[in-house]
């Protein structure tokens, strides 16, 4: 999984197509989303992740409490974005990767959206541009290389 974590004003998307032939279902009102003061999160769930998706989740988490601590943010945008990596994993894992991640971090008692999955959106940003503003990350399951 390769992760980018933009620490942001805000960020507002809006589904314009789609861009797999059976995108996930979604709500007229998840047409549109928009959080302010948050930490935005650009997911790319790769083939490496299939091995051990439950673990991934976990060290994803993991991460993501850890940069939400230091940036003092308690919400969080989960954002599928397939151009992180190219060795995708197939989108029914990566679907299931992104909702559980999204169950964890309310777990955690985070506010947290989750861009729809499988569409091509428009989306507007406003990065804060402090020193920890901006990081990636990349996880893989325990005893795979990290490409
Ligand atoms: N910017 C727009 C977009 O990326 N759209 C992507 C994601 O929403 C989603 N998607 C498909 N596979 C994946 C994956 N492995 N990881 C994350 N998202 C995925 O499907 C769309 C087409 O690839």
């Amino acid at each position: 999984m390769r992760m980018l974590l933009i620490h942001s004003d805000y960020l507002e998307y809006e589904v314009k197509d789609r861009a797999l032939k059976n995108p996930e279902p979604i709500s007229e009102e998840q047409k549109k989303g928009r959080l302010d003061e948050v930490l935005a999160v650009f997911i790319s769930v790769e083939k490496v992740d299939e091995t051990n998706p439950e673990e991934v989740v976990e060290k994803a988490l993991t991460e993501i409490k850890d940069v939400a601590g230091q940036v003092k943010a308690n919400r969080v945008f989960v954002y599928p974005f397939a151009h992180l990596s190219s060795e995708l994993a197939k989108p029914d894992v990566a679907l299931d990767v992104l909702r559980k991640l999204e169950e964890r971090l309310r777990d955690e008692g985070f506010e947290v959206k989750r861009a729809p999955f499988g569409y091509y959106k428009a989306f507007k940003l406003s990065c804060k541009g402090h020193p920890l503003a901006e990081l990636s990350r990349t996880i893989v399951p325990t005893g795979e290389v990290k490409a």
